[in-house]
């Protein structure tokens, strides 16, 4: 379970980019974090592995005082978490397979990682990864070579690969089209009902995530404004997230915001 007890951030600048955040996330739960640009989401998101700092409140992971790790701890906590990006972060000129083997060797210098030998058992795992995510034909392509949607499954494969209880995702979706951001959420999905690990996605789609999502956490101003189901989620609720602003969401909000009562 993931515990925010009045978590504050503010960042060495002054800015207050969280407050009173308040939340109890369990084990298999599928969150998406929505509010408008600059609300606070992705601080939120890189708040729960540390890849920043709360300044205020507490952070339970499992059990875990998130703040009090130190060093080495921060690295293994950090590998039960995974963590997806925009921009997929990988190693472009290399193979597919060998981004997903790097999970294995999250403490060596990159050189190393790409250079390193492997187990017979490492490459299996990382080829079920990629089976997971329905890209296993792809394993000895060259990363450049396949399209974002394939880039961000490899990307996903690594994560998975970590065997994580936690999956964060901050835009997963992003740079991808309609179709393949589909495909993708699809497989966040998949992973998220049948291997029970968390995902909790910091997203702008707010169709994407009213039709994905199992629970809606609304952010404005770095404040928790709305926390609930998706099913529960009314344009008077998206109102109130988004400062009273819907039509600013979807160049066609009859058709984007077709899931909300
Ligand atoms: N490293 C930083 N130093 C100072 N201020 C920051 C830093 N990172 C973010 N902020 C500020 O903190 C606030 C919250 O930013 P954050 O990136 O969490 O928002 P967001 O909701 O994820 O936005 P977006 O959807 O545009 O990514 C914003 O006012 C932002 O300018």
């Amino acid at each position: 379970m993931i515990q925010f007890i009045d978590v504050q951030k503010t960042y060495p600048n002054g800015t207050i980019a969280l407050q009173n955040v308040n939340l109890n996330i369990e084990q298999g739960e599928f969150v998406a974090v929505i509010g408008l640009s600059g609300a606070g989401k992705s601080t939120l998101i890189r708040c729960i592995n540390r890849m920043h700092d709360i300044t205020g409140g507490r952070l339970i992971v499992d059990d875990v005082e998130v703040t009090r790790l130190r060093g080495k701890q921060i690295r293994r906590f950090r590998r039960r978490i995974g963590m997806i990006f925009q921009s997929f972060n990988l190693v472009t000129r290399t193979t597919v397979i060998k981004n997903v083997l790097v999970s294995f060797v999250p403490d060596l210098p990159l050189w190393r990682k790409l250079t390193g030998l492997f187990t017979k058992e490492q490459k299996i795992k990382a080829l079920e990864a990629l089976d997971k995510v329905g890209i296993l034909d792809k394993a000895y392509v060259r990363v450049d070579q396949l399209s974002g949607g394939q880039q961000q499954r490899v990307a996903l494969a690594r994560t998975l690969a970590q065997n994580p209880d936690i999956i964060l995702a901050d835009e997963p979706i992003a740079s991808l089209d309609p179709v393949t951001s589909r495909m993708v959420m699809n497989d966040f999905k998949r992973i998220n009902q049948e291997m029970n690990i968390s995902v909790i996605m910091n997203i702008h789609h707010v169709e994407v995530a009213l039709e994905y999502a199992d629970r809606i956490i609304g952010i404005r101003k770095g404040e928790v404004v709305f926390d609930g189901e998706s099913r529960r989620v009314t344009k008077e609720i998206l109102e109130d997230i988004y400062g009273g602003n819907i039509e600013a969401l979807a160049s066609s909000p009859e058709e984007k915001l077709a899931h909300v009562r």
